[in-house]
């Protein structure tokens, strides 16, 4: 039976002074950053996943997009060197809770860059976003841990957006959705949807056909709850402030071979 365990990291008294890059700098309510948190967290919780808090990282401002340090495939995590350096040291505690989750650990090397944000699956389709934060080598060691284990790893732009999946999502049958404006080159996704709000892009798949969305994008929400799908919806209002969106709030487990 498929696992459905989810690391999330909770927000670091510091959260308000994470990184931006593509918007303006907003003023964040730390707060509200911590109960949108936790009902984000009960939103995994309340559909059968098991969360499993990292150790914080209070000095690291950005640690709660957890996401962005780790990418899955199979039983091996790939502990990422994220493209900003102020986020490096945000792996070793991720490190350590994949390792005791029993997961084979592989790792990307200087002079690579990767951020988790930048790789979207589609079955055995790995999309990596070669970008702001992900450089050549990035992609490369990518495709040298993943390949062998089946992965078909494609390389695609990413320049308007922070990451790739900051641009384009996947629904649970594989459509692959995103809004245009946001992204280089729509047709590298076969069966692409485009959706009306940016952060409409954005989608977590919870099981079955249900997906987890932010609040912002009501239209989308519509727009998919008519093709058929079960929306959720959480308000991540301070986290977008810091070009956070909800995949990056954890990452999911669904292959451990335990
Ligand atoms: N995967 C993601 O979408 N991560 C969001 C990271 C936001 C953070 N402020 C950063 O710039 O790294």
């Amino acid at each position: 039976m498929p696992s459905k365990k989810a690391l999330v990291r909770r927000p670091s008294p510091r959260l308000a002074d994470g990184l931006v890059t593509h918007i303006e700098r907003e003023k964040v309510d730390i707060g509200l950053a911590g109960e949108q948190w936790e009902a984000y967290v009960e939103a995994l919780r309340a559909h059968g996943w098991e969360t499993i808090e990292v150790e914080p990282a209070d000095d690291c401002p950005d640690s709660v997009f957890v996401e962005d340090t780790v990418v899955m495939f199979r039983n091996v995590a790939l502990i990422t060197r994220p493209g900003a350096e102020s986020r490096r040291a945000e792996t070793a505690g991720v490190e350590e809770a994949v390792a005791r989750l029993g997961c084979s650990v592989n790792w990307i090397w200087e002079p690579g860059t990767l951020d988790g944000g930048d790789v979207l699956k589609v079955g055995d389709t790995v999309y990596v976003g070669r970008g702001g934060r992900t450089n050549a080598a990035g992609v490369q060691q990518l495709r040298a841990a993943f390949e062998p284990l089946g992965a078909r790893v494609v390389a695609v732009p990413v320049s308007r957006v922070l990451h790739l999946k900051s641009a384009v999502t996947a629904l649970p049958d594989g459509t692959v959705i995103g809004h245009i404006p946001k992204i280089d080159r729509p047709s590298l996704f076969p069966g692409f949807l485009s959706v009306p709000e940016e952060s409409g892009a954005h989608v977590v798949l919870l099981g079955g056909s249900t997906l987890l969305m932010a609040a912002s994008a009501p239209k989308t929400a519509e727009l998919l709850t008519d093709l058929g799908h079960t929306v959720v919806t959480v308000d991540i209002s301070e986290f977008e402030k810091l070009e956070g969106c909800v995949t990056c709030l954890s990452v999911r487990l669904r292959e451990l071979y335990a």
